[in-house]
């Protein structure tokens, strides 16, 4: 088995293969798989993230989730607990700017911060998953650290967003690995 830094080059290289065109159909299929997926319907806040690196497209379910009156939310890298994530509104206006990996974030505006407990969903970006809901991300720890803060029967629904091609057999888990509840990429929504 490869070990978790291999296992990123190896998916992250994978990703970046994918043409301009397979790019585009993944982004347009997850719209088709999420919209009417049951814990999308039943949520109003819901966080996302503004894709980096080959990642899935999130450009069109963005839209998507604004136009069915969904209220956003993106990461930001918090200004002085290292390694942990705040959320903030995200509307078409709010001013971005880049972070210290270059992806856009908002700027800080300590208003528009909602609490990750008063979140009903998270997309989740990642490198790879596997066929029990585990996820490895960059191997910052940002998402498993911010998602340490919900207790363990939170109702907060945890979604990785992906590419098919993500998929792994099986990852190896760390004790601090926070499990998705399902993943859902351009041709399938798979629960856990
Ligand atoms: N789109 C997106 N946003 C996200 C994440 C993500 O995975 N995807 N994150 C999920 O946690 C957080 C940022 N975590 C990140 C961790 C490492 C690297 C990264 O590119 N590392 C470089 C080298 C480091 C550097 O440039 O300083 C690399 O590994 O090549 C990027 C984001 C918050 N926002
Ligand atoms: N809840 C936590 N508390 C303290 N440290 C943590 C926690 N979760 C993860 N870490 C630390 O973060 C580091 C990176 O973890 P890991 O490789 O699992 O990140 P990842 O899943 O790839 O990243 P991400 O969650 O940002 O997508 C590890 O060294 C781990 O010890």
């Amino acid at each position: 088995m490869l070990n978790r830094a291999q296992l990123r080059i190896e998916i992250r290289n994978r990703r970046q293969q994918l043409s301009a065109q397979a790019q585009q159909d993944a982004a347009i299929g997850l719209v088709r798989q999420l919209l009417p997926c049951a814990e999308v319907l039943a949520a109003q806040h819901i966080a996302l993230y503004l894709s980096n690196d080959s990642e899935i497209d999130t450009t069109a379910l963005i839209q998507a989730l604004w136009q069915a009156g969904k209220t956003l939310y993106l990461p930001i890298l918090h200004p002085f607990c290292a390694g942990y994530l705040i959320f903030q509104h995200y509307q078409p206006t709010t001013p971005l700017v880049p972070n210290r990996f270059g992806i856009p974030e908002p700027k800080l505006n300590c208003a528009e911060l909602l609490p990750v407990q008063q979140l009903d969903l998270i997309f989740t970006p990642l490198v790879a998953f596997d066929s029990l809901g585990q996820r490895l991300g960059m191997g910052g720890g940002f998402y498993d650290r911010t998602l340490s803060q919900l207790a363990a029967n939170h109702r907060c629904r945890l979604i990785g967003l992906a590419h098919d091609c993500q998929q792994v057999p099986q990852l190896p888990v760390e004790p601090w690995d926070q499990p998705l509840h399902a993943v859902a990429t351009g041709s399938r929504l798979l629960r856990f």
